[in-house]
């Protein structure tokens, strides 16, 4: 039998923040990190690399079953091998989000990816950063965020990330497409992107990092005291 290692979940849509909370917290707590957005972007790119249709749930849950990947840390980055290619550059793009956004949608696809997921979960804890951490994949979490920001707000973020990465891209363009995919992962029939009953919603839209970081540190320490 495994044992029980406490978990953190950060929800939320794109540019929210979830990745940096989730990085800091882990480091400062000294926990594992899943990113569960990278291996359906993985997925999304083994599919585009394979010819296989983004809409086609029948060739992609073999896709997701059998998805040979790694992430390998190295120093504060990691570096994610898909069959052996380094595929850490393709997979932030936001089209690649764009196409993991439909993969995502797909029920047997996510029943597929479950179980990889779950095997995150392990001593002496797990920060996971995705859309259903807290509602589906881990729903007996210690401590669950959901963390949001309006959609101008993550657009604007996004492209200073994008720009700071020397790529060159359009603000209206960013918000027609972070919009897009926002749609489509809330209104899927499986696994929508929406707050757990018992998640803490933090909006930081006005916050700076470090204010998200204190206020989750602190309800944390709350939680965590309180088991
Ligand atoms: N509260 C904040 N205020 C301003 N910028 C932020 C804030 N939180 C995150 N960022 C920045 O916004 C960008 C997107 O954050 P990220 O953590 O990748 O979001 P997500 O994982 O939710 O898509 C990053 O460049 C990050 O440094
Ligand atoms: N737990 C998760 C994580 C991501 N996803 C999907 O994967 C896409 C990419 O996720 P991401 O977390 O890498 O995206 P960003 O928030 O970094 O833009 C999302 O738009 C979702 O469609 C999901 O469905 N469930």
């Amino acid at each position: 039998m495994s044992t029980h290692a406490p978990v953190i979940t950060v929800d939320g849509p794109s540019g929210a923040g979830k990745g940096t909370l989730c990085m800091l917290l882990a480091e400062k707590l000294g926990w594992k990190l899943l990113d569960s957005g990278a291996i359906y972007r993985v997925l999304a790119l083994a599919a585009l690399h394979h010819g296989v249709d983004l809409e086609s749930e029948d060739a992609l849950v073999p896709l997701a079953a059998h998805l040979d990947v790694q992430f390998v840390a190295e120093g504060e980055l990691v570096k994610v091998i898909l069959e052996g290619e380094d595929v850490s550059g393709e997979l932030r793009k936001e089209e690649t989000g764009m196409a993991a956004s439909k993969v995502a949608a797909l029920p047997r696809v996510r029943e597929a990816l479950l179980r990889r997921q779950r095997a995150f979960s392990e001593a002496p804890g797990l920060v996971a950063d995705g859309r259903d951490m807290g509602t589906v994949v881990f729903p007996q979490a210690e401590v669950k965020f959901f963390l949001d920001a309006s959609a101008e707000e993550r657009a604007s973020r996004r492209m200073k990330q994008l720009q700071q990465k020397g790529l060159d891209v359009n603000f209206d363009h960013l918000l027609k497409e972070i919009q897009e995919r926002d749609d489509r992962d809330r209104n899927r029939a499986v696994a929508p992107l929406r707050p757990a009953a018992d998640a803490l919603v933090l909006d930081s839209t006005e916050m700076s990092i470090d204010q998200v970081i204190e206020l989750a540190l602190a309800h944390i320490e709350t939680k965590l005291s309180a088991e």
